[in-house]
Order: C-alpha cells, then structure tokens, then sequence
C-alpha cells in the first residue's frame, strides 16, 4: 500500500503531517492528517482521538481552526482528522453543500449512485485506524470526537461500537438525524426511502437502546442558529435519560456553530478524553 506524505509542520514539541492513500473502503485516493505529540517521537505508543468533521470540511478545518494541539501536546495524544466524504472526479456528487462531497455523513450507502464510494462508516470505523495503528507510534486506545455532521458520526460509532473507544465528545451534533432537514434528504439519497435503515445512525435512537455505554461529552451553543431545526441536542439528552447513558451535556451560552465556539472549549473536550484513555 503506497501512502504518500503531502505535508509536515512543526507544531509545539510535536508534528503536523498530511497524507494521501488509496482507500479500499472507499474506492478512491483520500487524505487524512495526524498531530503527533511530543510523546510520540520518544519510542513510547500514544493514544489517538478521532476527530470527524462537519459539511464542507476537508481533514484541515480542524487542525487549522480549532488549536487544539498545545493540549494535544501537554496530554501526549495524537489526533486524527479524516476528510468528510469520498473525493475525485469520478466520484457522485450534488449541487447542494449539505449531500455528496463533504457530506458523507459517515454512512455506508446502499443507493446508486451513492454506494460506490460513500462507506464513510466503515472507512472510520476499520480501514482508517488500521492504517494509523501500522503506519504511527499510537496504541490501540482511541476516543472519537467531532462536530456537527462529524459529531453526529462520532457518537454513532462509539455507541455502535462501544469496546473500541474509551471516550466520545461532540460539538453542536446532528443528534436526531431521522428528525431533522440535513438528516432526512442524506439518509434518502445514502440509504433509501426505508426509513427502518436509518435508525443504527441516529445517535439519540441508538442513545435510548443503548446496553453498554462510552462515556460522552457534548458542548452546544445556545446562539447555534442550526440548534432547533437540524441539531436537536434536547432529544439526545431525553434518550440519555431513558437508558441512563453516561451524557453530559453542556449548553454553553452565546455561542454559534462556527470554529470560535470549538475553540473555546476544546481543552476541556481533550481532557476528557486524556482521563479516559489513561484507564
Ligand atoms: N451554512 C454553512 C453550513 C456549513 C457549516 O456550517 N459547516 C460547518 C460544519 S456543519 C463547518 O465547520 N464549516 C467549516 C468551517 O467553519 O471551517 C455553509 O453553507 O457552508
């Protein structure tokens, strides 16, 4: 497997570096990035969080806008940001911002012609910590964050597969996709008209079922225009209430969906994480 580095920076002790590989899951060439901290240049394995981005975003939003790696640093985690969707010329897309690329919503797509390349669940879920697991010096300890969309793939996955992460966070999630605009018109192009094959990612749905649980952290601004009409936090707190989940939810006062807003309390969501994958 040829995996090609794009990039390096020097970031605090550690590194920022980019890299393109040709994804199997996905059926085309795709770009990730990974902060190395300190820690990892010392022949020591380091823990990874997982971040997935939201709608438009590229492996670089959150590595350039967030500034989360001074913790990163100080807390010895790597941090690895996927990109948002499958990309390239012979790869569907939409007109719309909020279907096709930069909006795979890390689902595995049945439709045509979606189910060609947009497996962005399994490519998160398998191929990609595969890759980081024997390219880097990072044990198996993971946690998974990520915002909006990429929040709402985040808790899906931790919940659906609970023994692989330690820890799940999520700025201003898409929380009840089944219910919500953006939810609705991705599930109906990725995965059909059935509305029954939606419900495994829903986070609030898988929430309210849930048996076995990752401990969750969810920050949502009170001043997110997109709150009421496609985020839905409320409903995920309700489902957290009904099976007893391990949720806390934060409403933070005055704060949009935008980077300033993840900025602001990205320190708190790395300690979190840093607690739990020490255990
Ligand atoms: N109204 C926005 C919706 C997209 C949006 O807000 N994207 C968020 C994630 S859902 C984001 O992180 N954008 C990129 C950035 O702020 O760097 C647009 O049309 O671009």
């Amino acid at each position: 497997m040829t995996v090609e580095n794009i990039s390096v920076n020097k970031s605090f002790g550690g590194w920022h570096k980019q890299y393109s590989h040709h994804s199997k899951t996905l059926n085309c060439a795709m770009r990730f990035a990974i902060y190395l901290p300190p820690q990892a240049s010392n022949g020591k394995k380091v823990p990874v969080l997982y971040w997935l981005s939201g709608l438009t975003c590229t492996d670089e939003n959150f590595m350039q806008k967030a500034g989360a790696q001074r913790m990163a640093a100080e807390l010895g985690i790597a941090i690895v940001a996927p990109d948002t969707s499958p990309r390239g010329d012979d790869v569907a897309d939409d007109d719309g911002y909020d279907l096709g690329k930069g909006a795979g919503f890390y689902v595995n797509a049945t439709q045509a012609p979606w189910n060609r390349h947009y497996r962005m669940y399994d490519y998160v879920v398998n191929e990609l910590p595969q890759l980081i697991e024997s390219m880097f010096p990072v044990s198996d300890k993971r946690s998974i964050a990520g915002h909006s969309m990429g929040g709402h793939g985040a808790l899906v996955i931790a919940m659906r597969n609970p023994q692989a992460y330690q820890s799940v966070s999520a700025f201003s999630p898409i929380a009840n996709p089944v219910n919500c605009p953006w939810g609705k018109k991705a599930f109906t192009a990725y995965l059909g008209r059935d509305t029954t094959t939606w419900a495994e990612y829903d986070a609030s749905l898988l929430m309210r079922q849930a048996t076995e649980f990752v401990p969750a952290l969810v920050d949502q601004g009170e001043a997110d225009d997109f709150l009421i009409e496609q985020l839905k936090s409320e409903v995920l707190e309700a489902a957290a209430n009904v099976s007893g989940y391990p949720l806390t939810l934060n409403m933070q006062e005055g704060f949009d969906h935008s980077y300033y807003f993840i900025a602001s309390f990205i320190e708190n969501h790395l300690r979190f994480h840093a607690e739990h994958l020490a255990k």
